[in-house]
């Protein structure tokens, strides 16, 4: 079984009265929109067999075509509507239009399975749906700067730099960690984001941020500061303590190339 997936990145205008301005660049933006208006960024993930034939699990032409016509329809309408109204596009709107979009785009694809629909809401935000589990998560990254070096003390000299290499360096070396948090809200229209945002930077992007983790927090005395010994820090820091929402995952990267996903060890 094979999972693919495709981008659709288009635009509405709010307020429809311009006309739909088509556009010829899908890499940046199809239908492209007037002006500034809203900038909407689906991944479409599919699930299925590959064809012996084409070597296609599905042409990409007919994810766009279908994403298109769903989904764009019901972001320009939903969004237009909400506008001309005079009422802003909440999360919990926004969640609602992703799910009447999973519910259109479920329909369309046979034999082909949706399995995932993914907004990104911006670069650092977005809203999933997952078809193996039919959640719908919220997650938003955030980041925070530390230096540490991987060492263990039951290890002789030797065998530490064996080991870690570089990363034994007696004087640490630096990262510039990129931390996403997915949650799963009770219910949308109460999930208070800026309380999630708020005891993420309290409870541990603060705690961590500018500091030797090897040398200033008591949990790297016992643990090494790996990139995944710091994803069950944070998932232990924050599981339970979001107000209207269950933790779902934690994923940390440590640099562009290496990331680590945690969620908890029921998994
Ligand atoms: N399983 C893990 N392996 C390594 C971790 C880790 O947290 N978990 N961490 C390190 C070091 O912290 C290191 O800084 C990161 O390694 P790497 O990406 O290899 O370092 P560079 O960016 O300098 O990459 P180069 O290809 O070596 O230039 C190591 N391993």
């Amino acid at each position: 079984m094979h999972r693919l997936t495709r981008q659709i990145r288009f635009s509405v205008d709010p307020f429809g009265n311009e006309g739909d301005a088509e556009g010829f660049n899908s890499y940046c933006s199809k239908p492209a929109g007037h002006g500034l208006g809203f900038f909407i960024c689906l991944n479409v993930e599919l699930q299925g067999s590959v064809q012996a034939d084409t070597g296609f699990l599905i042409n990409l032409a007919e994810i766009d075509a279908k994403a298109r016509t769903e989904a764009v329809n019901i972001y320009k309408k939903r969004i237009q509507q909400m506008i001309s109204a005079g009422k802003n596009v909440t999360l919990e709107k926004n969640a609602e239009i992703l799910m009447e979009c999973w519910e259109g785009l479920r329909r369309s694809f046979n034999p082909q399975k949706l399995s995932s629909l993914e907004q990104l809401v911006n670069p650092y935000k977005k809203i999933t749906i997952s078809g193996d589990s039919n959640m719908l998560l919220y997650s938003e990254k955030f980041e925070f700067a530390a230096t540490h070096k991987l060492w263990n003390e039951n290890f002789s000299e030797h065998k530490n730099f064996e080991q870690f290499g570089k990363c034994a360096n007696p004087q640490g070396h630096g990262h510039n960690y990129v931390v996403e948090i997915t949650a799963e809200p009770e219910n949308w229209k109460d999930f208070d984001r800026f309380d999630f945002q708020k005891k993420v930077k309290k409870l541990f992007i603060d705690k961590l941020d500018h500091k030797n983790l090897s040398k200033d927090l008591e949990y790297y005395k016992q643990h090494n500061p790996t990139v995944e010994n710091i994803t069950v820090h944070c998932w232990q820091t924050l599981s339970g303590k979001l107000k209207g929402a269950r933790l779902e995952s934690v994923r940390i990267w440590e640099n562009d190339r290496a990331y680590c996903t945690y969620r908890g060890e029921q998994e």
